[in-house]
């Protein structure tokens, strides 16, 4: 069981995972970007700029703007922050601030240029094994809620996975242990990209109907993909990969399925991106997927057609068209 965690990233997911375990009586250090958000976080119990409306356990929590304080004597380190400000964030951590400690991280996307998953990465960066990833399906607004939710804990140490998910004890969080966190990984990162391409359905107004064929097929994209990319055996319908495909491609709290919604309605994907205020990772991994899946030369329509429409100026509604194609 874990005493304490520190949470490196100030969004609306870090935010969640800092409830979580601070309401599970773990204590949490968190890192946030400001000393202004961290004195505000201290001082009134809540993230003022994501899920604002959820109250922090303060008395298991301390808000810093110093890495390093934040780091110091937590046990676990997680990384919560969305994956393009990965690599400026480790760039200028002392290394050897992780020895001896757990790593974790819970980020749905590529590090840019590398087409790199994020757990990788960090063993990379940070000379470290068995990094474990924290996963869902789960919105942050709906943990903010206490709306019963399901979280897999992957690591390919089993030891590691099971002190994690042991630690979590709050009535809306069950958790689950994995023994496939690099395909974990992959999968959210590919549900990312469908969630967008659910959006656009809806933004070109097809209805259910469509939708349910479009998401069943792109769960055989995926299938294909992790076959050929990650193989293993693994179950496909275990909520962490099936369940997060579904809860991004439905649910309205879905950044990636609002951003497709609001391309598939006509707006370029660059301004629809900056109408957002919260990121959308599966823009950027459908851009660094592209080689990769070309590479192995696998044919996924959903998935290439969503790196056409947002990334080569194609029509939404033609690109449904072609898709459509191949559905069945
Ligand atoms: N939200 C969710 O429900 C879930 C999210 N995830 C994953 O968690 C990860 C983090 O996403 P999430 O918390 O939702 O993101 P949000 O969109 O809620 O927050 C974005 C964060 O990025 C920070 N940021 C913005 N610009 C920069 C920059 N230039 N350098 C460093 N940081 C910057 C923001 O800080 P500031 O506010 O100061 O600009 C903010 O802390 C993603 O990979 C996401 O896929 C995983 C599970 C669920
Ligand atoms: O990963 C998520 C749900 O499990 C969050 O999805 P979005 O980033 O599309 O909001």
């Amino acid at each position: 069981m874990l005493t304490h965690v520190a949470v490196l990233g100030s969004g609306s997911w870090a935010t969640a995972l800092v409830k979580i375990f601070a309401e599970s009586g773990v204590f949490v250090s968190w890192h946030v970007r400001t000393q202004d958000q961290a004195d505000d976080i201290n001082a009134n119990g809540r993230n003022p700029r994501y899920l604002s409306f959820a109250e922090l356990k303060m008395s298991f929590i301390n808000a810093y703007a110093a890495v390093e304080q934040t780091v110091a004597h937590a046990e676990m380190v997680i990384f919560a922050m969305p994956a393009a400000y990965l690599p400026d964030y480790i760039k200028n951590i002392d290394k050897s601030l992780f020895d001896g400690k757990t790593v974790a991280v819970s980020i749905k996307g590529l590090i840019p240029g590398t087409s790199t998953i994020p757990g990788l990465y960090l063993e990379q960066q940070l000379a470290k094994k068995n990094v474990a990833v924290i996963a869902g399906p789960c919105h942050a607004e709906e943990v903010a809620t206490q709306s019963t939710t399901y979280m897999t804990i992957s690591c390919n140490d089993e030891t590691i996975a099971t002190t994690i998910a042991s630690s979590i004890k709050t009535g809306y969080v069950t958790t689950i242990i994995n023994n496939d966190p690099a395909g974990v990984e992959y999968a959210a990162i590919l549900k990312n990209i469908i969630g967008i391409a659910g959006g656009i359905a809806k933004g070109l107004q097809f209805g259910h109907n469509f939708r349910a064929v479009l998401v069943s097929n792109a769960m055989r994209e995926v299938q294909q993909f992790m076959t050929a990319i990650v193989p293993r055996s693994r179950d496909l319908f275990d909520s962490v990969y099936f369940g997060d495909l579904l809860v991004t491609a439905y649910s309205d709290f879905s950044r990636n399925r609002t951003l497709g919604k609001l391309v598939g309605r006509g707006m370029k994907p660059v301004n629809a991106l900056d109408a957002m205020e919260m990121v959308a990772e599966g823009y950027q991994a459908s851009k660094e997927l592209a080689p990769v899946i070309e590479k192995a030369q696998l044919n996924l329509p959903v998935i290439n057609g969503v790196y056409r429409i947002l990334h080569q100026h194609a029509n939404p509604y033609y690109q449904f068209m072609l898709i459509e194609k191949h559905l069945r």
